[in-house]
């Protein structure tokens, strides 16, 4: 299997702080990867180094074979699929869903007079049937649910067919049932073998769907654990990494964590 990402000590620094500090990481073709951890670890900013939105400090990047600052991230952003919240801020509200989905192919937020042939057309139709989407390719972007745009945003993100694909908090601000709805989608994306390498990131354990293969736990810009979901993620990784006693469970596919703290242990 081919490496689509090879960080080797990566590090950030702005001013006296290190954002990230020595990331050496793998990530190679068929890997769903999920990092986890607490607000300000550097989640964000490993994606960043990933999207090639920034380089590193120290140490080598190589995203897609290339080495970051070595070659034109404007042509390696395109091989890459994202997704966040700063996204779906920058996609003009009035924006037709079946447009949002098919202007990734020029790489443009708000379609204009560009020329989309058959090939874009049919492509975009069937990432919306995928996504579950396709009823409302004739609905404008700023009408949808919050749960709806993201599952557009996904769309658009595969849209290019990227060898990678990032996914930072994508179910993030949902409600319940929009939240079941997207991680079933995400798991359906997971599990297909044709869809791309994935990194997802993500606070909440209840978020990480089936088909995950790998996890990164995080804090304070270093790695905590790292490799096989199945073998990283238990109280103790998680303890360490949240800085306070937790319990995970597996129910079927799905992750559950809560406090093992002393109001677990008073009630039992
Ligand atoms: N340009 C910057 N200068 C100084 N500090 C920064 C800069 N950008 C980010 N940081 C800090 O770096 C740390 C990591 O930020 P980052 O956004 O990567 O964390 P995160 O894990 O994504 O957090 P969250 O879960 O809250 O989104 C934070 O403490 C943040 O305040």
């Amino acid at each position: 299997m081919a490496s689509v990402v090879d960080l080797s000590g990566v590090g950030v620094r702005r001013g006296n702080k290190w954002l990230l500090d020595g990331i050496t990481w793998d990530v190679e073709e068929g890997d769903r990867w999920v990092i986890i951890g607490p607000n300000g670890a550097g989640k964000t900013t490993l994606m960043n180094i990933l999207s090639c939105q920034m380089h590193p400090t120290t140490g080598v990047a190589g995203i897609l074979g290339e080495v970051l600052g070595t070659v034109d991230v404007f042509e390696l952003r395109p091989r890459i699929g994202v997704t966040s919240a700063a996204l779906a801020d920058r996609i003009p509200r009035g924006e037709l869903v079946r447009d949002v989905v098919v202007s990734a192919s020029y790489a443009v937020m708000g379609r204009w007079r560009e020329q989309y042939d058959q090939m874009d057309h049919g492509r975009a139709e069937e990432l919306m049937q995928q996504l579950h989407v396709e009823d409302l390719a004739d609905r404008t972007f700023g009408t949808l649910s919050e749960g709806e745009r993201k599952r557009v945003l996904i769309a658009r993100a595969l849209m290019t067919d990227p060898e990678l694909l990032l996914l930072d908090e994508p179910a993030a601000g949902l409600d319940i049932r929009g939240r079941e709805e997207l991680v079933a989608s995400l798991s359906e994306l997971c599990l297909d073998d044709h869809a791309p390498a994935t990194v997802l990131v993500t606070h909440h354990m209840e978020e990480v769907p089936d088909g995950i293969t790998h996890a990164l736990l995080m804090k304070e810009g270093h790695i905590v654990a790292m490799g096989p979901a199945h073998l990283v993620i238990n109280d103790e990784t998680l303890s360490e990494t949240f800085d306070i006693p937790l319990h995970v469970t597996r129910d079927g596919q799905r992750w559950a964590v809560r406090s093992a703290g002393p109001q677990r242990a008073q009630q039992s």
